[in-house]
């Protein structure tokens, strides 16, 4: 594997193998006077910084994903507000039906887009409203599922009739945490010149479908979340370009983990039988990092045991 996130993995690999071998040395050769129990705390001290480091890369690490499989967009709102023209709007084609019919939309549509450089896939759902007709509501439902999964909400809403009581989407909510743009369309109905409401909260976009105004500061709000959520392609940070190496990832620190239960325990007695317990969770750790770098292998350990003790030699 190459690139920055082989690198990280091959640094964490190295570190790991140095631990696990210095604790297999003091449960082989403890009684050895070259190998000291403060060995113990030492390896207790490199597998808590692996852990910290490995969480920390892997909160950061989602950005890789969303790049490679496009941010999943949502656009949401109540009925009629204009949530598929805004779809047609963004993509430049007439991709979803435009009509005053409220309840227009039923099906989930899905456009695969290119907003500043960044893949997204978006997505037009149906109005939320508290539907009667069985095939509205089941478009309702399949609306709340996929905003239930978006990286980044476009809430959209008719600014003529917006109140100045804090939004809800009505029926449905992205999940906690995750960003979102509202868009408030119509905005040639109100004449004059009107002004974004200074909201607390989310950024907030004057738009029309209509004419097109407010397209130009709708696209730069958008490229600024996008490159939030995806980070800066060109900065060459390591990222998870693929779920298999996150998950490999998550295994390791949760490996780490339970070894560094043991020691909050309060067990540094180096009890040899716990002892093997805990390297176990090392080794666990260490053939999850040697699934992405791809090499995993024994006589490492035996080599570090040889030259930090020189014991056998
Ligand atoms: N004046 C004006 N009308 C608009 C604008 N955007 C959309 N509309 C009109 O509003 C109506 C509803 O637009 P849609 O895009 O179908 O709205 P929607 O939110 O997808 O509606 P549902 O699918 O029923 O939930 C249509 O008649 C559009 O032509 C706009 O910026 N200005
Ligand atoms: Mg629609």
């Amino acid at each position: 594997m190459e690139g920055d996130l082989g690198r990280l993995c091959q640094r964490w690999s190295h570190d790991l193998t140095q631990a696990l071998a210095h604790l297999e040395a003091f449960i082989d050769f403890g009684e050895d006077e070259e190998v000291e129990e403060e060995i113990l705390g030492q390896v207790a001290v490199t597998v808590r910084a692996l852990e910290r480091d490995i969480r920390a890369h892997l909160r950061d690490g989602r950005r890789g994903e969303l790049l490679r499989g496009g941010v999943r967009a949502v656009i949401a709102g109540p009925p009629n507000v204009g949530k598929s023209s805004l779809l047609n709007l963004l993509c430049r084609r007439p991709a979803a039906i435009v009509s005053p019919v409220a309840g227009t939309t039923r099906d989930v549509l899905e456009v695969a887009l290119d907003i500043g450089g960044y893949p997204l896939v978006l997505s037009d759902t149906a109005g939320l409203r508290h539907a009667t007709d069985p095939v509205e509501r089941e478009g309702v439902t399949r609306a709340r599922a996929r905003l239930s999964q978006a990286d980044l909400v476009l809430a959209v809403l008719d600014v003529t009739s917006v109140s100045p009581t804090p939004v809800a989407l009505e029926g449905g909510s992205p999940p906690p945490g995750v960003p979102c743009v509202l868009v408030l369309n119509k905005a040639d109905l109100l004449g004059g010149s009107p002004s974004v409401p200074c909201a607390q909260g989310p950024p907030v976009t004057l738009l029309s479908c209509r004419t097109g105004q407010g397209l130009p500061e709708l696209l730069e709000v958008l490229t600024q979340q996008l490159a939030q959520l995806c980070g800066d392609p060109l900065s060459g940070s390591p990222s998870l370009t693929q779920g298999r190496h996150s998950r490999h990832l998550g295994a390791c620190a949760a490996a780490l983990a339970r070894f560094g239960h043991r020691g909050d325990s309060g067990d540094t007695s180096g009890d040899i039988g716990d002892l093997a317990v805990a390297a176990e969770q090392l080794r666990v750790a260490r053939r999850e990092l040697g699934r992405i770098t791809g090499q995993v292998g024994a006589e490492e350990v035996l080599d570090i045991i040889f030259r930090d003790f020189c014991v056998g030699k």
